[in-house]
Formats: C-alpha cells, sequence, structure tokens
C-alpha cells in the first residue's frame, strides 16, 4: 500500500524494526502522558479559514539564521539512525538536503558528523547543518566535539538543556535496551588523539548542574550561533534572549525527559509572546499533519522540527522515505495554507486558530 500521511511511515517503520528498537523511538519517560499530549493537542485547536483571499500561489521558504528554507520544516536531532536503516544518518541527512531544509545532527548519531555533513552536501551544496549538543561535564572534552562539529561545517550549536539526566525510559528498561551489546556507537564522541584522529567513543554524560553560567563558557568555546533546545518555560525563553542565544527550541523532548510537561503547541503562545519575535522561535514534538505545521506558524513558530517522523521514513524506506516523509509533509502544509487563504507563511496567523489553548484550558 503507498504511504499517503505521516502515519502510514509509523505502521511501516514498526512493522518492520525490532520490537526494542521500535520501542526506543516510540517511547517515553515515566506513563508517557506527555508523548501523547504532544499529538492529541492539535486535535483540540481548531482552524477557522479566510476565503476570497486568491491564495493560488503559496510561498512556503523561510529564513532561519541566515538560511534560506525551503519550507518552515526542520529535522530535529535523534539519535542512532543506523538502528532504523543501513541509510543512516546519510541517507536522512541527503533527503533532508535534497528537500531545501535544515537537519540538526544529534551527537548520538551513529555516523561521523565529517560523513553526515558530506553527505548533504552532495545532495544539494548549500545544505546547512546545525549540530546539537549534551554539554560534556568535561568541558575540555565538549570543546573537542563543538570544534569538531564546526570543522565539519555545522552552522550553529544547538545545546539540549532539557536534559541534566536522563529521562525514565521504562520501555528500554524493560528490553534491556541500553545494555544491547555493541549497539550504541555514537561516532562523535570518541576521544580525540594526539594525532587529530579520534579514538574510543565515550559514553554520552550529561552536566546535572547545567546552568547559564554554562552559556557564557560556550560563548568562549565557539563562534557559532548557540540555539537552546528544551525551552518550555516563557521565563526561560526571556532569559534565554537576554542572555543573547540565536533561537530557541520550544521542545519537550518529545515527551521523554519529564513527563505531565503540557503539549509544546499549548506552551508556545506564551513563549512567543515572551521572544516578542527578537530570536527565531522553532518548535518541536507531536508536528505529524500539515496542519500541525500551519497551527504552530499560527501561534509563533518560526518554523517546526520533526523527530520521529524522520526515524519512521528512514526505517520504512531508507533515505528515499525520509524524502516522502517530507514531501507529503509540505504538500499537506500546501494544501492548508491554500484552503486558510495564506499565499505566504508570513500570512499565518493567530486569527486562524480556536481557540487558544489557554481558552481550552479555561474549559476543562
Ligand atoms: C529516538 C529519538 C532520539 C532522540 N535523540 C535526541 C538527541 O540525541 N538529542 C536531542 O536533543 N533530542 C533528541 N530527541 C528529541 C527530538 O529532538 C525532538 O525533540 C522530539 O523527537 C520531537 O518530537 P516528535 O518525535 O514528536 O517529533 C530524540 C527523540 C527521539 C524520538
Ligand atoms: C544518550 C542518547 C540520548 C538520545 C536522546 O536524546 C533520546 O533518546 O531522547
Amino acid at each position: 500500500m503507498t504511504p499517503l500521511a505521516l502515519r502510514d511511515f509509523e505502521a511501516e517503520a514498526r512493522r518492520r524494526l525490532d520490537p526494542a528498537i521500535w520501542d526506543y523511538y516510540a517511547g517515553g519517560a515515566d506513563d508517557e502522558v506527555t508523548v501523547r499530549a504532544n499529538t492529541s493537542a492539535y486535535a483540540r485547536i481548531g482552524l477557522v479559514p479566510r476565503v476570497l483571499r486568491g491564495a493560488f500561489h503559496r510561498q512556503l521558504a523561510v529564513d532561519v539564521l541566515g538560511h534560506r528554507l525551503s519550507m518552515p520544516i526542520l529535522a530535529a536531532p535523534t539519535a542512532f539512525h543506523l538502528l532504523a536503516h543501513p541509510d543512516g544518518e546519510k541517507g536522512s541527512a541527503r533527503a533532508v538536503a535534497a528537500a531545501g531544509s535544515l537537519s540538526i545532527i544529534s551527537m548520538a548519531a551513529t555516523t561521523a558528523v565529517e560523513e553526515i555533513t558530506a553527505a548533504g552536501r552532495s545532495a544539494n551544496p548549500d545544505a546547512a547543518f546545525w549540530f546539537q549538543l549534551y554539554l560534556q561535564p568535561d568541558l575540555a572534552y565538549s570543546q573537542a566535539v563543538i570544534e569538531r562539529a564546526e570543522a565539519a561545517g555545522c552552522s550553529a550549536l544547538v545545546v539540549t538543556v532539557d536534559s541534566p539526566v536522563y529521562g525514565n525510559r521504562e520501555r528500554d528498561r524493560r528490553n534491556g535496551f541500553l545494555d544491547l551489546p555493541g549497539l550504541l556507537v555514537a561516532e562523535n564522541t570518541r576521544e580525540p588523539l594526539p594525532t587529530g584522529e579520534w579514538g574510543n567513543p565515550r559514553s554520552i554524560g550529561f552536566t546535572g548542574d547545567l546552568s547559564w553560567d554554562h552559556l557564557a563558557w560556550l560563548r568562549t568555546a565557539t563562534s557559532l550561533p548557540v540555539v537552546l533546545k528544551g525551552i518550555t518555560h516563557p521565563e526561560d525563553a526571556r532569559l534565554a534572549v537576554e542572555n543573547g542565544v540565536a533561537a530557541i527550541v520550544v521542545s519537550n523532548h518529545g515527551g521523554r525527559q519529564l513527563d505531565t510537561v503540557p503539549a509544546t503547541i499549548d506552551l508556545l503562545p506564551a513563549i512567543a509572546e515572551a521572544v516578542d519575535g527578537r530570536v527565531p522561535v522553532v518548535l518541536d514534538g507531536g508536528i505529524r499533519r500539515g496542519t500541525d505545521v500551519l497551527k504552530a506558524l499560527a501561534f509563533g513558530a518560526t518554523a517546526v522540527a520533526l523527530g520521529r517522523p524522520i526515524i519512521w521514513g528512514l526505517a520504512a524506506g531508507g533515505e528515499q522515505g525520509v524524502g516522502d516523509v517530507l514531501s507529503i509533509l509540505r504538500t499537506e502544509l500546501d494544501r492548508a495554507m491554500a484552503l486558510c487563504g495564506c499565499s505566504s507563511v508570513l500570512e499565518v496567523s493567530r486569527e486562524l486558530v480556536r481557540p487558544a489553548p489557554e481558552e481550552s484550558w479555561s474549559r476543562l
């Protein structure tokens, strides 16, 4: 059966993957309340279209930190693509680059960052990449990883701030997922050797005392723009802007870190208000339809990022599958814009969405 929607790729991925690997990709923290909330929240936000606006040609392109993207949809960082398909990170990077979009490369990628950026650029010489960092307690080592990402051509550093410790993933604990031998080679956490080569991989650590002071340290460690991923509180969004970050990613880590964090789409309006257009706001979590993208833009996101759907495409059909996922979502967004009377993503505004999440909360 030809997949028509992102959920068709999900079903195919589930059929193809080893159940423990499937559980790792699909699962979240504790009772997975946030995993479910991220997607179900979109169903209770209604779209109220404008008509007779002659939106015959639609412009989907957006600018994010100096990169012109063909659409407001990017690839969120996700770990271990080689567990999904032999095309791995190179396949997903090629597909995202060919679609004119941007990949955020996970620090826990199973392919070396240099190979990922080269693969993406072979599909599109203008392709852009950002590198996601879990700041390591050993700052000298963090610095080496950052310099490696810079040398590989990554143009921003995306620091994940929602993970001072690892979330409680009970599916993985039951499956013994993290104990599977030889499974988790994170190629970008190898030891720097005096020869300039990379030695044995270190296991990824988390910085339990992660604080704004580390952000100050990062400024000394890199000249790249710093993006904070995992902002959910409007006050943190305000602090992020005051501390000079280049962009923020509103994210609850796909429900994999702290359970019962509200859906990101419900958190977005207050954050967009706090940021007030000063830096780009990317939202991830639960984007499965073009109408979801449109709602995020309407509530103030500059762009959205996809986590699991990229993995579903990869597992179901390798590079081609990721390309199909992106193309389906693009077509859906374009159709939703036409039906809402929007000629450009810049015309997608709050007048199109009812009720606002706060209103729906007050009725619960
Ligand atoms: C399998 C998997 C691995 C992930 N790995 C990372 C990672 O290495 N670094 C990171 O910052 N976020 C990681 N995330 C979180 C995603 O970047 C993103 O926030 C989340 O998946 C978005 O939700 P969605 O899956 O509903 O699209 C991961 C998510 C999944 C599902
Ligand atoms: C140490 C790898 C962490 C990957 C990750 O962020 C996730 O599974 O959510």
